[in-house]
C-alpha cells in the first residue's frame, strides 16, 4: 500500500514500525502461520526497480538520493569540527537495501558477549546465512568453509569478479602470517586474519531484507505493508495498570502538517526504525531520559536514561596508493561509456565488474600489537578484532579526497572495529565506573517527528581510537611492503613521516563505516541499565519491543547487518513463544 488511507481496518495483532532489515524479518516470521494480522509501516519508498540498489557496483549511487534519510552528524570535536554524513536506508529493506553488502556474522565471542552483557544465554552463536555460488562460478576451495553456513533466505556469496589484488593479498597473508595470517572463513566463528570477503549477493544482484524476506510474502492476506508513512508516536490507549502502561497505539502521518491516523495492535508493537529512528521515536513518545523529555515539554511515560546514549560507530579511513594497473576501477568512474558497457554485460548475463560492490574482495581483521595498549583490549574476545583492512582495486571516494583526473589507484580502507568512544571514561581503566560518559549521543532537535535528530557519534573521542587508527595505517604499510607487492605499488598517495602526521590525517579524512548501533541498548533484568531487557521488551511498559541495531549491547567488531538478521530471527522466536499457541 502506498498510503495509510488505503488501510481498510485499523486493528492488527502486530504492528511493525519500519520495514527495514530487522522489520522485514519480523513481518515474515510473524505472518508466517496466517493466524495473525500484521501491519508494517515504512516511512520510505518501494525498493523495486531501483538500479543503484540492485546492481552491486552501483550501490554508492544510493547515498544522498531519495532512498537515503541523509542524516549528518553535528561537528565532531576530535575531527577538526567536520560534520560526517550518516546515510540510512529510506526504503523497504532499510539499510540492507543501500549498504555495501559485506556479510559478517561476527565471531562466536561477539554472541557470547551479547549473552554476558544481557545475562541471557539465549544470545548464543548461531547461523543464518545460505551460501550461493559466485557469479563467475569459480572454484572456492580454500576461500570459504561451506559447512559453517546455514540456510536462511538471504543469499550470500564470494566475489564473482576476480581482481589482480586477490592473489597478492591472500599470498601475502599466507607468507607473512602472524597478526595477518590467512583465515579460510571469517564466518566460521573466528574473525581474526586475512580472508576473502563474503557479500549479501546472489546471482550477481543485491540480496536485501526486502528481496529475501518481504517481497516474496507480500501476497499473504494477513499482511499489510504501507510505505510513504511515518510513525510519529506510540502510546497507551487506556490507563496504566499497576503503574505500567500498555503501549497499543501507533500514530502515523504522511507529512509534518498532515492528519494523524491511529492504528492499534492487540498483541505487540515492534519498533524496528533503526539506530536513529527508534531512539527518536521513543523520546517523542515519552520514553527517554527525564531531563531531555522535560526540556522539550514531553510528558514522561518512562524515565529511561539510556535512550539515545551509547551511540557508537566504526571510524573509517581510505588509504590511497598509486599503482601499476590497467584494470583498477577508477576508469569506470571517469568514463561513462565504459560503465554503460559493463552495465550491459551485467544485464546480459550477470557477469563482470558490476556483480560486486567496489568494496574489495579481500579483507583482514587484526588484533592490535601487544605493546600498543598493553593489557587493554575492549573487543568482545580473542576472536574479535581491533582493526579492519579492506583491499579495493581502485579509488574509493570515501571521504573528502576527490578522484584524481588521472592515474591508477588501490584503496586500503582501514577501520577501528573495537572503538571505545562508547564507554564511561574510567570503565576501561578500572572496574570503578565513572559518571564521565564519553559515548556518542542522539537527542531531539525538536518535537516535530519530521525533523532530523541531533546525532553526535563522538568519533575519536578517546586516545585508544585514534591510536588504533594510526596503528592500522602502519599495518597497511607493513603489509604492502612485502615482496608480493613489488612492481605493483608505485607510491603512497600521501607520505607520512611520523604518527602525529598520521593522526592529523586520520582526523581530517575519516568518515564512518555506517555501523552506528547502541541507542536503545539491551541490559540485564528489569533495572535501569539498558532500554530493553534480554527479550527486547522496553523496560517500564508493556506491549512494546525493539528489534533493530539500536539494541546491540556492544558494537560488534565486524560489519553488523548479519547481526541484525540473527537478532530479528531470535526476536521472532521469542515473540512467537509468547503469542502463538
Ligand atoms: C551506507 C551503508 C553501508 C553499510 N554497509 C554495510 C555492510 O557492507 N555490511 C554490513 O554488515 N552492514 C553495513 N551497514 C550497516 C547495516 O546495513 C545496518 O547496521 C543494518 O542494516 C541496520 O538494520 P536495522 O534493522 O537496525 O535498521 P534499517 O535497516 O535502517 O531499518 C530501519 C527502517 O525503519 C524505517 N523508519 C525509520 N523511522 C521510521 C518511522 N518513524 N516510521 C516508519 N518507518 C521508519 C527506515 O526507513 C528503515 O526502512 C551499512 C549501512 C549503511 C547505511
Amino acid at each position: 500500500l502506498t498510503s495509510i488511507s488505503e488501510l481498510d481496518d485499523l486493528k492488527y495483532d502486530f504492528v511493525v514500525i519500519g520495514g527495514g532489515t530487522a522489520g522485514s524479518v519480523l513481518a515474515n516470521r510473524l505472518s508466517e502461520d496466517g493466524r495473525h494480522k500484521v501491519l508494517v509501516v515504512e516511512a520510505g519508498v518501494d525498493n523495486a526497480n531501483i538500479q543503484d540498489i540492485i546492481v552491486p557496483f552501483l550501490g554508492p549511487g544510493a547515498f544522498n538520493s531519495l532512498v537515503d534519510w541523509n542524516f549528518t552528524s553535528i561537528p565532531q570535536t576530535e575531527m577538526f569540527n567536520r560534520t560526517i554524513p550518516l546515510p540510512r536506508g529510506f526504503v523497504l529493506g532499510g539499510s540492507s537495501s543501500i549498504n555495501f553488502m559485506t556479510w559478517n556474522r561476527g565471531s562466536d565471542d561477539v554472541w557470547d558477549n551479547f549473552a554476558r552483557l544481557s545475562n541471557d544465554s539465549g544470545w548464543s552463536w548461531d547461523s543464518v546465512s545460505r551460501l550461493t555460488p559466485p557469479s563467475d562460478g569459480h572454484n572456492t576451495t580454500g576461500e570459504v568453509i561451506p559447512s559453517a553456513h546455514g540456510n536462511g533466505p538471504v543469499l550470500t556469496s564470494l566475489s564473482g569478479f576476480a581482481t589482480e589484488l586477490d592473489p597478492i593479498v591472500s599470498g601475502t597473508a599466507r607468507s607473512i602470517g602472524g597478526r595477518f595470517k590467512y583465515n579460510e572463513d571469517p564466518n566460521a566463528g573466528d574473525m581474526i586474519g586475512t580472508s576473502f570477503v563474503q557479500n549479501s549477493i546472489g546471482h550477481g544482484a543485491r540480496s536485501s531484507a526486502a528481496t529475501a524476506y518481504l517481497v516474496p510474502i507480500l501476497h499473504r492476506p494477513n499482511l499489510d505493508v504501507v510505505i510513504h508513512s511515518r510513525v510519529t508516536k506510540v502510546r497507551a490507549s487506556y490507563p496504566a495498570q499497576n503503574d505500567i502502561p500498555t503501549i497499543d497505539t501507533v500514530e502515523i502521518a504522511h507529512s509534518a502538517t498532515g492528519p494523524r491516523i491511529e492504528v492499534t495492535a492487540s498483541r505487540e508493537i515492534i519498533l524496528s526504525a533503526g539506530v536513529f529512528g527508534t531512539a527518536q521515536l521513543l523520546m517523542l513518545s515519552g520514553v527517554g531520559p527525564k531531563e531531555e523529555l522535560e526540556k522539550r515539554h514531553i510528558p514522561v511515560v518512562v524515565d529511561s536514561p539510556d535512550v539515545g546514549k551509547h551511540l557508537v560507530d566504526h571510524p573509517l579511513l581510505a588509504n590511497y596508493f598509486v599503482v601499476n594497473s590497467n584494470t583498477s576501477f577508477e576508469r569506470v568512474l571517469r568514463n561513462g561509456s565504459i560503465a554503460e558497457d559493463l552495465l550491459g554485460q551485467w544485464e546480459a548475463n550477470r557477469t563482470g565488474l558490476m556483480v560486486d560492490p567496489a568494496a574489495g574482495n579481500t579483507a583482514a581483521f587484526l588484533k592490535n600489537p601487544a605493546d600498543l595498549f598493553p593489557k587493554f583490549d575492549p573487543s568482545s574476545g580473542p576472536k574479535s578484532a581491533n582493526i579492519e583492512m579492506i583491499f579495493c582495486n581502485g579509488f574509493e571516494p570515501l571521504g573528502p579526497t576527490s578522484l584524481p583526473s588521472n592515474g591508477s589507484f588501490m584503496t586500503v580502507i582501514t577501520a577501528v572495529v573495537s572503538p571505545t568512544s562508547r564507554m564511561n571514561l574510567f570503565s576501561f581503566i578500572s572496574d570503578n565506573f565513572s559518571d564521565v560518559f564519553i559515548g556518542g549521543t542522539l537527542t531531539l532537535n525538536s518535537t516535530n517527528p519530521f525533523d532530523s535528530p541531533v546525532i553526535d557519534p563522538r568519533l575519536y573521542s578517546t586516545e585508544f581510537d585514534i591510536q588504533t587508527m594510526v596503528q592500522a595505517m602502519k599495518d597497511v604499510d607493513t603489509f604492502v611492503s612485502e615482496s608480493a607487492w613489488e612492481g605493483y605499488i608505485v607510491r603512497p598517495f600521501v607520505e607520512f613521516s611520523n604518527d602525529e602526521e598520521r593522526a592529523i590525517y586520520a582526523r581530517n579524512n575519516s568518515i564512518t563505516v555506517n555501523h552506528s548501533v547502541g541507542t536503545a541498548r539491551m541490559g540485564p533484568g528489569d533495572g535501569t541499565d539498558g532500554v530493553v531487557d534480554s527479550s527486547l521488551r522496553v523496560k517500564g511498559v508493556n506491549g512494546l519491543r525493539i528489534v533493530d541495531a539500536s539494541v546491540y549491547p556492544q558494537i560488534p567488531e565486524n560489519h553488523p547487518q548479519a547481526v541484525a538478521y540473527i537478532l530479528a530471527e531470535r526476536a521472532s522466536d521469542l515473540i512467537r513463544s509468547c503469542h502463538f499457541e
